[in-house]
């Protein structure tokens, strides 16, 4: 795949899958790693394994499963990435963010995303869900967005703003549900850092965000949170807490990819219901080909 992507490129892969399925979504769903389950949940479902959509990319973690399922969550139409790119495989971030664009010409109007994190904050436990209240984009900061280069005004602004992102009403919505569902005791809400990877944290650097006030720190998700708002759609996102970052010198203790995956597991079913009920109660009207 190019690294300069442009209108048509979208439309192609766009195109392609409305002439292969039914379904016409207006919620996506990205699966964090080990979170590719969330998907098991769609009725009716219609997939598709990324190395058939012309123009998409190739998943290379584990843990990512490389399928795009469209289906129907109580009644409401969605399309589910079972597993997402990261700009440490070697992609482009255009190439890691080239799906979300490829949902908004599907018709996607609200991108839900989910991430395996770990947690800076102090009184995060591994295994708690956090509704994420905010991000702060480290390559972004640093010059590396997906928006670089030159501005497709049918996409949205050159300049989008990038407060107040991730929905309110959802995360209210959210807050609600995992009550009535008896899980508040594990859900948390806070700020969301992207640092590059693939390696883990350092002690310093993570004392580094911890003292910016970052609560859970992940690879992934800003930028494709970017792109969709750069073309105005709806975020919600959630991070599993799969570890707590390694702060103090005297901690033996160190994160790997497979401890990540085995909490993803843990918490599973859980963040499937909250997803489920969430979308169910979104103010969406299902569209039929
Ligand atoms: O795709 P996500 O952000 O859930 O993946 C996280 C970050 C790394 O890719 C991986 C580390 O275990 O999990
Ligand atoms: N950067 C980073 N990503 C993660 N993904 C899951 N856990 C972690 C972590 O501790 N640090």
């Amino acid at each position: 795949m190019k690294d300069q992507i442009c209108y048509d490129d979208y439309q192609k892969t766009a195109s392609w899958l409305l002439s292969q399925t039914q379904h016409r979504p207006k919620v996506a769903i990205i699966c964090g790693s080990g979170l590719g389950m969330l998907a098991d949940a769609l009725k009716c479902q219609d997939s598709f394994p990324y190395s058939d959509i012309p123009g998409f990319p190739q998943s290379t973690v584990q843990g990512h499963a490389g399928r795009l399922v469209f289906g129907e969550l109580k009644g409401k139409t969605c399309v589910c990435m079972q597993g997402r790119f990261h700009m440490y495989e070697g992609h482009s971030l255009c190439k890691t963010t080239f799906p979300v664009r490829v949902f908004k010409l599907l018709g996607v109007e609200t991108l839900i995303v989910t991430n395996a994190a770990g947690s800076l904050a102090d009184s995060y436990q591994v295994g708690d869900i956090m509704i994420i209240k905010d991000h702060i984009n480290f390559p972004g900061l640093a010059g590396l967005n997906p928006l670089n280069g030159p501005n497709d005004e049918k996409f949205g602004p050159r300049f989008p703003p990038m407060s107040g992102v991730y929905d309110k009403d959802l995360r209210k919505i959210a807050f609600d549900l995992c009550k009535s569902m008896g899980v508040s005791q594990f859900i948390q809400e806070g700020v969301y850092c992207m640092v590059g990877g693939p390696n883990f944290e350092s002690i310093a650097e993570a004392r580094l965000l911890h003292r910016l006030g970052v609560d859970a720190v992940g690879m992934s998700t800003a930028p494709e949170v970017v792109v969709a708002t750069h073309c105005g759609m709806r975020v919600f996102g959630l991070s599993l807490i799969t570890n707590k970052v390694v702060k103090s010198y005297n901690d033996t203790e160190s994160v790997n990819h497979e401890a990540v995956l085995e909490v993803s597991k843990l918490r599973s079913q859980t963040l499937q219901m909250l997803v489920t009920e969430l979308v169910s109660r979104m103010d969406i009207n299902n569209n039929t080909t």
